[in-house]
């Protein structure tokens, strides 16, 4: 049953009717909350539900239309970021604003006000970030840095300026499970210095773990509270989404053994390209038709380096070092991968995944031009509209996109949403090769249940898929074998029936691969 947010001093921060509309929608619709001093709350709801549109006002990037915020009891105008940091509110964003070229402590300077030497700045991010538990070097080039690296700057660049209120967008999306119970260990020491910390985070399990209160939203409306210790991770599923989710269900694999391998990795090897990356020492894998294959690892061992090399963002010298439905793609462009069968999800959605300022079917035109030649462009490469916006359309309804236009800019989409039409509109091809980098990234309980489950339905209909995941739980629940990266090297796939975390675990941990028995042999 829903508790009535609590009106007290003790309250840091109160806002009562918030509204903001985008065109017909309204994205918050008269939202009442109230934070406590010393208390972690959560902030849940499904993807597009408001839950960032609701802290972008409390920062500043967005002014409401209608409502009203309370700053230590006094109503406060939040016009831009640089009020909320002097008011005491710091965000950690769910997009990171880094500049690759920029070193960690050159990114920091950026965003602080004064003109303080950048070495004293360097000095004071790398003391704050060991005494928090969040080690940084803060001379790292920030292009060399893995995201869950990139997240820990954010983090730290947010606790210079020594806020009351820190906002976290989906903080540990991208982090390790070790990465996240620091992350706790350091936001329960700040509630204990009598900070508060908004929390949004689509893993319900952390909410319940570290959240001593929850405002639940829908369709930008506030529809529940509770105290998350209360609850179970499927009771709060419930909660955000109105109803059940589905379980995923993943059928066996069908004559796996006579299955044909559709890509297949032969001996990679790569230097690395900076002196921070990961060199990829001789790894060699088969994914065969109708499997998934999981790709587990601590982030920063290569997996990126990985995804590049199969992806054709970065070539390799030996053709053969990797192989799509039999043919040597090594030497291929991502376009030329492509148009063999394969479809590549990357990691990064803003920028790699899409183009932020381009309207969905722009981005649906830009990324399969190639391989719909024939549907998308007519004689003489004269665009055909129509068929781009129906191909469009049919992602967005097979993956339940919401949007606040028929066909907005990518950025203007949240984040979740983002992932379902990226993730979508490769499905859509009914790809052959089928690689994909963080597939739920972001993503609620409900949509992240419908990815998994389209990938399972994928392989069974005869692709070979390749997952890399930070989640375990997601890869223990779709994958066929997992495999483990461990300093630019792959084990070989364990068969999923005799994985264990403990066994994961120990490779994560860079335990000899040969010690893992059962393993199984490239062909
Ligand atoms: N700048 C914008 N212009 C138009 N519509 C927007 C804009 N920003 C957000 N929206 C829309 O407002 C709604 C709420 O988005 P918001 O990003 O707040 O959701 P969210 O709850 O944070 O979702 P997620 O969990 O996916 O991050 C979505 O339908 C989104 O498309």
């Amino acid at each position: 049953m829903a508790t009535p947010p609590e009106t007290s001093d003790a309250n840091l921060l109160e806002v009562r009717g918030l509204t903001k509309i985008f065109g017909t929608l309204k994205a918050c619709d008269h939202i009442d909350l109230t934070i406590g001093k010393g208390e972690i709350h959560a902030l849940l709801g499904e993807n597009g539900a408001g839950k960032s549109t609701l802290v972008k006002m409390l920062f500043g990037t967005l002014e409401p239309n209608a409502g009203e915020i309370l700053w230590n009891g006094q109503p406060v105008r939040i016009s831009n970021p640089h009020i909320a940091r002097k008011l005491g509110i710091g965000m950690v964003f769910q997009h990171f604003s880094l500049f690759d070229a920029l070193s960690a402590a050159e990114n920091i300077a950026l965003s602080l006000d004064d003109k303080t030497p950048i070495s004293t700045i360097a000095a004071k991010a790398k003391a704050l970030s060991y005494s928090y538990g969040l080690p940084l070097d803060p001379h790292s080039l920030v292009g060399d840095l893995s995201v869950g690296e990139r997240q820990r700057i954010e983090i730290i660049r947010c606790l210079l300026q020594a806020p009351e209120l820190i906002i976290l967008d989906e903080p540990t999306a991208v982090l390790t499970p070790q990465e996240a119970d620091k992350l706790f260990e350091t936001l329960e020491r700040l509630r204990a210095e009598g900070k508060s910390i908004l929390y949004i985070s689509h893993r319900l399990e952390e909410v319940k773990r570290i959240c001593d209160r929850a405002t639940v939203l829908r369709h930008g409306k506030v529809v529940d509270h509770c105290d998350p210790r209360q609850e179970t991770a499927a009771s709060l599923a419930r909660m955000m989404v109105g109803s059940e989710v589905q379980a995923v269900v993943r059928p066996p694999v069908e004559d796996a053994n006579n299955q044909a391998a559709l890509l297949e990795v032969r001996k990679l090897s790569r230097a690395p390209a900076t002196p921070f990356s990961i060199p990829l020492r001789d790894i060699s894998l088969d994914v065969r038709a109708g499997e998934i294959i999981g790709i587990a690892g601590v982030a920063g061992n290569g997996q990126g380096e990985f995804f590049e090399a199969v992806s054709g963002e970065v070539q390799q010298a030996d053709a053969g070092s990797v192989r799509i439905r039999g043919k040597d793609a090594g030497r291929l462009s991502i376009t030329g991968r492509r148009l063999l069968g394969a479809a590549f999800v990357p990691e990064e959605r803003l920028g790699h995944g899409a183009a932020p300022r381009m309207t969905l079917s722009e981005n649906m035109l830009l990324s399969r031009h190639a391989t719909d030649r024939k549907a998308f462009l007519g004689v003489a490469g004269v665009v055909r509209k129509h068929a781009i916006s129906t191909a469009s359309q049919r992602v967005i309804e097979e993956m339940d996109v919401r949007k606040s236009a028929p066909d907005p800019e990518a950025a203007s989409l949240s984040g979740g949403n983002l992932q379902k039409f990226i993730v979508g509109r490769e499905l859509d091809r009914r790809p052959a090769v089928m690689v994909i980098n963080q597939p739920t990234w972001g993503v609620d309980a409900g949509a992240a249940a419908h990815i998994r489950q389209a990938l399972i339905e994928l392989a069974r209909s005869g692709s070979a898929v390749l997952v890399i995941s930070q989640d375990l739980d997601e890869l223990f629940e779709i994958s066929d074998a997992i495999a483990v990266m461990h300093n630019g090297m792959l084990s070989r796939p364990i068969p999923i029936a005799e994985a264990t975390l403990e066994k994961i675990g120990l490779l994560m941990g860079g335990a000899e691969p040969g010690h893992v028995e059962h393993s199984r042999e490239p062909a």
